[in-house]
């Protein structure tokens, strides 16, 4: 596994805010990474410092071995897209993409051009004239067409309508088949951009919650419907990590997949048992609801709003 980048002991400071709280993670080379969190979490802050547009207060960073901050070997491997990206004063969508292959070894203009014909990007409007979409737009082709060995995508949908939106998804992916790298998409979108990454980077108030490949996710969470009674019994033993009751009917989403003769004991008693998605699972993890029974007793698992060992945390609730 080769490591495209490395944050040891991490810390932001900002005068009335704690941006990144000693973290520590790395990200694998030629893997599309989702960089999720809520609001404020700390993601933008990880990409700015990464990508050597901010310094941190403490610890260190290296892409591709190398310290990224006023580093010519390494910042041409880096493309930083952003929803506040800003060009030069009344430049048009071509002055943009010229500055993206002067920086960029790898860009493609034809591909720029064909993006450009899919999006709608207007040739004759200002970039500053243009309506956020188009803004965004610009932004994700210089993303996709700089073929940059890292590339961060810091909320790019921000004004895309569906259809755009849409099609980012599938040429990113498409370009990602032909020409691999590593790729960091940080998204509030989960659902949709679940079917794109490999693995997941979870941040919570500056600490790494959760650094989990997708696949292993999947099945972590289920979700029980049924009498409040025998949905309780089955959670026993189990993490819960939302319950709500709806009438007589509790609905749990509890931690960790059921064995199939569990699965067969909660049908047989009437209880729904529903996989749970990517974005409820994070939603969950981070609501600050997490261990809803937490005042009935020691919790079966540590809190994880929080452990900063998510790995062990994880592995000690799936056994
Ligand atoms: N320049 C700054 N000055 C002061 N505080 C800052 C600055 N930049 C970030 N912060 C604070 O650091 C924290 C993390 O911000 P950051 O932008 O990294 O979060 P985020 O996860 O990208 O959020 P969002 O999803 O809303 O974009 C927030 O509390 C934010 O207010």
């Amino acid at each position: 596994m080769t490591t495209a980048i490395e944050v040891h002991d991490l810390t932001r400071r900002h005068r009335s805010a704690t941006a990144l709280d000693s973290v520590t993670v790395s990200f694998e080379a030629g893997v599309i990474h989702g960089l999720l969190g809520r609001n404020g979490a700390g993601k933008t802050s990880l990409m700015s410092i990464a990508s050597g547009q901010d310094w941190p207060t403490s610890g260190s960073v290296t892409v591709f071995g190398e310290h990224p901050h006023e580093n010519e070997q390494v910042l041409p491997r880096i493309c930083f897209v952003r929803e506040d990206q800003r060009y030069i004063e009344d430049s048009y969508a071509r002055h943009a993409f010229a500055a993206a292959a002067m920086a960029f070894p790898r860009w493609d203009q034809q591909l720029a051009d064909r993006l450009s014909r899919e999006l709608g990007v207007p040739a004759r409007t200002r970039i500053k004239k243009m309506s956020r979409g188009q803004r965004s737009a610009v932004a994700v082709i210089i993303g996709i067409a700089s073929r940059a060995d890292l590339t961060f995508f810091d909320e790019p949908y921000m004004g895309l309508d569906a259809v755009a939106r849409q099609l980012f998804y599938d040429r990113l992916l498409e370009d990602y088949a032909e020409h691999p790298r590593t790729i960091v998409l940080s998204s509030h979108l989960i659902d949709e951009i679940a079917h794109l990454i490999e693995n997941v980077v979870l941040i919570d108030r500056g600490r790494i919650m959760l650094d989990e490949q997708v696949d292993a996710l999947r099945g972590r969470a289920v979700t029980l419907i049924g009498a409040a009674d025998t949905v309780r019994e089955l959670s026993d033993f189990r993490q819960v990590l939302h319950t709500e009751s709806l009438g007589r009917l509790t609905r749990s989403t509890v931690l960790g997949a059921l064995e199939e003769h569990e699965e067969q004991r909660a049908r047989a008693r009437g209880v729904e048992v529903l996989p749970v998605s990517l974005q409820q699972l994070i939603v969950h993890l981070t609501s600050g609801d997490v261990g809803g029974r937490r005042d009935e007793g020691p919790a079966t698992a540590p809190d994880p709003t929080t452990t900063t060992s998510p790995r062990n945390w994880n592995s000690e609730v799936a056994s």
